[in-house]
């Protein structure tokens, strides 16, 4: 089978939300968890996303594994290849976007790449090569304290000059309002002086329009979900898109309904806080986790016990900048990470094992640790329940049946979002297959 487009994204959630983007712009969409073996057969699919945990950790194994995601891709006939990384451009300054962009460009033999971030439904916009999240620039907006790779610089062309050798470039609001030809030559201008990586001004939905329609023969591209939610008109207007009637269609979903969130950003923060108002849930800390197993078999009693009585219940180490640096300041910052991670995995394991049959899970690492925790290989993808948010649904990996998973951004989805997402499944499962 010959794929349109091969994805290989830098996290879970980040797989998903562009999966989701793809499956609504009418393509047949498989998400894949790590590289598959050389065997598997992508079938009745134009695009595969590869999801990769590859945000932070260090740039050569991010290099690696991209591009043995690239060659499984290349294998199966991909005719355009998407590096799809954060909205927010997430990424420390020896991060991995620069490096693994320009291993992907060598090896496809091309000369140039375009980074284009935003996801302007989700408040993510670029003017002048600086990225704002709603109405603040990136280093404002929340994102200059997370926990991993704190985001204080907006400037991505200066952001991005510290991760590549290579010149980075700008296409502009003015040159994209020109038009999609205009925005090419610009491009092919720029590449012709050897810029290899060029930030895109992105406004809103028509920017993206323009920008797909300019890039869409690229080898590769590069970005947030946004540019993959236009790049399938592009390529229906090529004809290698067969019309599909209801890409998103999931099972009934069965099980009780669990909510683990390792994710400390500001959109999470209001959504446990807003559950905890309506349904039970237990807090984690790292400080005491690093201390036993005591405090983890505490957290599994209680959400047993919750889950038994009806659920959903929420398990949550989501926590405050002040918290959160006070736990990274004792433990060291990879630590404190992945002693939450692995807390999350834990209990998703063993409550899935007891009947979590649907799990909302919030935060990219956080999600990558649960997914990988609990063996799934491939997600399918249904309705969405806020814009980059879909259901998924995996097959049960010790029993028959179906895991439904949500694997939420940090900063995605409204204040209620862990409680509407179990009202959105009902709806999906009752048959109507799209949110
Ligand atoms: N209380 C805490 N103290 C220190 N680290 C924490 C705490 N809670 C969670 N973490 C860690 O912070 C990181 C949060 O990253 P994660 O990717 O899961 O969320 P996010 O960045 O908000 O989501 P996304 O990447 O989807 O935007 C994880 O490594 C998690 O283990
Ligand atoms: O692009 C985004 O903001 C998300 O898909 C993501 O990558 C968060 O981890």
């Amino acid at each position: 089978m010959t794929l349109v487009l091969g994805a290989i994204a830098d996290d879970f959630t980040g797989a998903t939300d562009l999966a989701n983007n793809l499956v609504r712009a009418g393509m047949r969409c498989v998400q894949v968890l790590g590289v598959p073996d050389a065997s598997v057969e992508p079938s009745d699919v134009d695009a595969v996303v590869v999801a990769l945990k590859s945000r932070s950790t260090p740039a050569k194994e991010a290099v690696v594994e991209s591009l043995s995601a690239l060659e499984w891709l290349q294998a199966h006939g991909a005719r355009q290849i998407f590096f799809k990384y954060c909205s927010t451009f997430d990424s420390t300054e020896a991060g991995n976007i620069g490096p693994v962009a320009d291993a992907l460009l060598e090896r496809l033999a091309s000369g140039q790449t375009v980074m284009v971030p935003a996801f302007p439904v989700n408040g993510r916009t670029v003017y002048q090569g600086h990225l704002f999240v709603g109405d603040r620039l990136l280093n404002e907006s929340g994102m200059e304290h997370h926990p991993l790779n704190p985001m204080t610089d907006a400037d991505l062309v200066r952001f991005l000059g510290h991760q590549t050798p290579h010149p980075v470039g700008l296409a502009s609001r003015h040159v994209l309002s020109q038009g999609a030809g205009a925005t090419r030559g610009h491009l092919d201008a720029l590449a012709e002086r050897g810029v290899r990586h060029v930030i895109c001004d992105t406004l809103d939905e028509q920017d993206l329009d323009v920008l797909a329609e300019a890039v869409v023969d690229t080898p590769l591209v590069t970005g947030g979900s946004g540019l993959g939610q236009a790049l399938p008109e592009q390529y229906r207007r090529r004809g290698w898109l067969e019309p599909v009637a209801d890409p998103g269609r999931l099972a009934r979903a069965t099980g009780s309904a669990l909510v683990l969130s390792g994710s400390c950003s500001r959109a999470t923060l209001s959504q446990v806080k807003h559950f905890l108002e309506h349904h039970p849930g237990i807090s984690l800390d790292p400080l005491a986790l690093a201390e036993g197993d005591e405090h983890l078999a505490q957290a599994q009693a209680f959400a047993r016990e919750h889950l038994a009585a009806g659920g959903p219940v929420l398990v949550y180490a989501s926590a405050d900048p002040e918290r959160v640096k006070a736990a990274q300041a004792a433990l060291g910052v990879a630590r404190a990470g992945e002693l939450v991670e692995h807390a999350m995995g834990q209990l998703a394991s063993r409550l899935v094992a007891e009947g979590v049959g649907r799990l909302v899970v919030a935060g990219g690492e956080t999600s990558g640790a649960v997914v990988s925790a609990l063996r799934v290989r491939e997600l399918r993808i249904g309705g969405q329940i806020d814009p980059g948010v879909p259901w998924t649904q995996s097959p049960m990996i010790d029993r028959d049946g179906v895991l439904s998973l949500a694997l939420k951004s940090g900063n995605f989805g409204a204040e209620d979002f862990f409680i509407r997402a179990f009202e959105v499944l009902d709806a999906l499962s009752a048959g109507e297959s799209r949110a």
